[in-house]
């Protein structure tokens, strides 16, 4: 059981890691008298697999509560499913006393969390999240919102969860490739701020894609410790948090231009890996560093180069819709060794042509 604090004074909120801990929502919710009634929005997949479980909780304990669900799938991130689920707490009389509870992998998340910003102007909201990448990334730090045509994530708003509670028993049921992809987000952390996580996760593989319980336990909360503590440093991101997008500015890139096919941590590894050469090619990581990059990606068995079959100008414009964009000019973070980053716009299109391949 690990319990992990996101510093940010009166907002502050735990994170909360314990085997079996989905079966004591109900319990965790009421000792902490968040709201009066609760909204669980899931995917259809989660809802089958785990719905009656957290909602047996939340019975248990007389919390009134409904089940709302969308169809999977990150092609569902989008506005129409933010109507959907506001339409639906509206005709089920939710109110502004009542909260939300996020109950998925990173899109029920980042969807749950965006209408709790905005249902009425904003209502509580808790993350229970499903998948790893969600217990390790997207569950912490307020970062909520949805797709667009033109990109990735460009509507949302920062809005912080009361709580995340995270039981690493689900993830016995992940697909493999979905195990993968939150596995990206894992070696991120170690590349951008922790060299010796790093070296663990690098000789801890086998154990870790076993799950084996204690080292997941242990990446676990490593990796929202990092998390919290940049958020808590840097909310908005206006600086420091910039970090957590290691990878991701061509990842999203590559994500879009795949129409989505490609799923986010995958596409993160195939960013993380263009990074890491991009940093080399412009002589601020030393090539000993990227190959260790890279070869950790390859071994987990994560993509590290991007399709031959996906259109490079789509992915070039896609870079411009980034988030880091400033004055036109695209930032990327490029690590400078295992454990350190800097930030820099001074790429040229010939290296990113490079790097794209
Ligand atoms: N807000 C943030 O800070 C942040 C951080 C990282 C990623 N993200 C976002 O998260 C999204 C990706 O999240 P994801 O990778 O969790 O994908 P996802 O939410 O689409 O979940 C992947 C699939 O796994 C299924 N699933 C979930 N839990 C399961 C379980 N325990 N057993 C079996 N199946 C399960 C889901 O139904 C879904 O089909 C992207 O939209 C990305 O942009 C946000
Ligand atoms: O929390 C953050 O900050 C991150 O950047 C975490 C990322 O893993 C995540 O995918 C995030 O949603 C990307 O944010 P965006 O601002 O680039 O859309
Ligand atoms: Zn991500």
């Amino acid at each position: 059981m690990s319990e992990i604090t996101v510093g940010l004074g009166a907002r502050s909120y735990p994170i909360i890691i314990r085997s079996g801990i989905l079966e004591n929502i109900g319990a965790e919710l009421k000792k902490r008298k968040i709201a009066k009634r609760y909204a669980v929005i899931s995917d259809d997949r989660v809802a089958q697999l785990f719905g009656k479980t957290l909602m047996d909780s939340l019975d248990r304990e007389g919390l009134d509560s409904e089940l709302i669900t969308f169809a999977h799938g990150e092609a569902n991130k989008n506005l129409a499913t933010v109507g959907a689920l506001a339409s639906a707490l509206a005709s089920k009389g939710f109110d502004r006393k009542d909260g939300i509870i996020g109950f998925g992998g990173g899109v029920a998340g980042d969807i749950a969390g965006f209408v709790a910003s905005s249902y009425m102007r904003g209502v509580e909201f808790v993350q229970v999240p499903t998948t790893l990448l969600a217990q390790v990334d997207s569950s912490v730090g307020g970062k909520t919102g949805v797709d667009i045509p033109e990109g990735k994530n460009l509507v949302g708003a920062f809005y912080q969860p009361k709580g995340v509670f995270i039981d690493s028993l689900v993830l016995k049921t992940l697909p493999e490739q979905e195990l993968l992809g939150g596995l990206a987000e894992v070696i991120k952390y170690g590349v951008i701020r922790d060299r010796e996580f790093f070296d663990f996760l690098v000789h801890n593989r086998e154990r870790i894609l076993q799950l084996d319980p204690a080292v997941m336990e242990k990446t676990i909360a490593t990796c929202c410790l990092i998390k919290a503590d940049v958020v808590a440093e840097d909310e908005r991101e206006g600086d420091v948090r910039r970090i957590l997008n290691y990878g991701h500015t061509i990842g999203h890139a590559v994500e879009g231009a795949s129409n989505y096919t490609i799923i986010h941590g995958l596409a993160v590894s195939i960013g993380m890996a263009a990074a890491a050469r991009l940093a080399c090619l412009k002589g601020v990581l030393p090539e000993g560093d990227r190959d260790r990059i890279v070869r950790a990606l390859d071994d987990y068995g994560l993509p590290t180069s991007v399709p031959a079959e996906l259109d490079r100008s789509l992915i070039k414009k896609y870079l411009l819709t980034d988030k880091k964009v400033v004055g036109g000019k695209v930032h990327y973070v490029l690590p400078t060794a295992i454990g350190d980053t800097v930030i820099s716009a001074d790429v040229t299109e010939q290296q990113i042509d490079i790097v794209l391949g």
